[in-house]
């Protein structure tokens, strides 16, 4: 059996813990044999190969009595880079023990446990469920609604360094004033509102208008002021922090050059790899 896990980039900008996007970049988990303890094989640094293994670690909070298995993890995901890595392992870990234990989970029942493993559900909704999600935690339960796919180019600049999202959300500030609130809360509203009615002249401005977590984050990432006015230059949707960093997102036309915009980039000083990454509209997937 295979488990196939999709990327994901999150907040789009105003839309801080709660908009987010599959993203057609995948972790597979390949289940093997019954082993008498956990093994797992994958080709990364310093992480860890048994039950210590984020996949495993969310498997076991599913079902505690989970039997061992022998798993190979496969990931392109750039670890602490913004695209949900660590989402990908925690959905992963679920559809494990959801498969193994043959717990029958719905759709609504993995956000919801993903949610409460991630912290907030902004990459875990969207891994789950596929496609552009919006979405939030009420009264105990997820609340999420489906947006239609935005008709642009998602071009990931991917800096070389890493930043764990632990670090670039304690960078936030614990408080905002009302007003502010009341501001920012108003554009994410519009975002959203935005994306529904496919107004994407309005998404692009209102998608770089964030209050909520950009703000405090440009300082640990100056690549995402530098990227959104290149991008300005070249026919640019809009550009935005994807999830907590440091990779930047910009949408590109579908008729826009990437190679123009790259090279501009490089022109610039902006040399590290750039991905252009599909929306994938479906999310976990199980192939036996
Ligand atoms: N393929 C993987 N296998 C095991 N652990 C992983 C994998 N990918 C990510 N992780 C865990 O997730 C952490 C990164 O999570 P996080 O800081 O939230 O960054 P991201 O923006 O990539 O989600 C890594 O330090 C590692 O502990
Ligand atoms: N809303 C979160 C999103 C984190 O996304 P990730 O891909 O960096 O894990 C945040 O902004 O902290």
């Amino acid at each position: 059996m295979r488990i196939k896990v999709p990327a994901s980039s999150a907040n789009l900008g105003p839309g801080f813990d709660s908009m987010g996007m599959a993203l057609g970049l995948y972790l597979t988990i390949d289940v093997l044999e019954p082993t008498d303890h956990w093994v797992v094989d994958h080709d990364l640094e310093q992480i860890p190969h048994d039950e210590r293994n984020m996949v495993v670690r969310a498997a076991l909070k599913v079902k505690a009595d989970l039997a061992p298995h022998h798993i190979v993890v496969n990931s392109p995901i750039p670890l602490a880079h913004g695209l949900g890595s660590s989402s990908s392992c925690n959905v992963g870990g679920i559809e494990l023990a959801n498969q193994i234990a043959k717990l029958h989970l719905s759709a609504e029942e993995k956000v919801e446990i993903a949610s409460q493993i991630e912290g907030h559900p902004d990459n875990v909704a969207p891994t789950i469920l596929g496609g552009t999600v919006i979405g939030t935690s009420l009264h105990d339960h997820f609340i999420a609604v489906k947006a239609p796919a935005m008709p642009y180019q998602f071009v990931a600049y991917v800096p070389a360094y890493n930043l764990k999202t632990s670090d670039s959300r304690n960078a936030l500030p614990n408080m905002i004033g009302f007003h502010e609130a009341t501001q920012a809360s108003a554009i994410a509203n519009t975002l959203a509102a935005a994306l529904f009615a496919q107004d994407y002249q309005a998404v692009g401005e209102l998608m770089e208008a964030d209050m909520f977590h950009e703000p405090y984050r440009s300082k640990l990432v100056p690549e995402l002021a530098q990227v959104r006015a290149i991008a300005h230059q070249h026919q640019a949707l809009a550009t935005y922090l994807s999830g907590a960093g440091p990779t930047v997102m910009t949408l590109l036309p579908e008729d826009a050059s990437v190679d123009e915009f790259v090279q501009a980039l490089k022109a610039n000083g902006l040399v590290d790899p750039v991905m252009v990454l599909p929306i994938a509209e479906a999310g976990v997937e199980v192939e036996n």
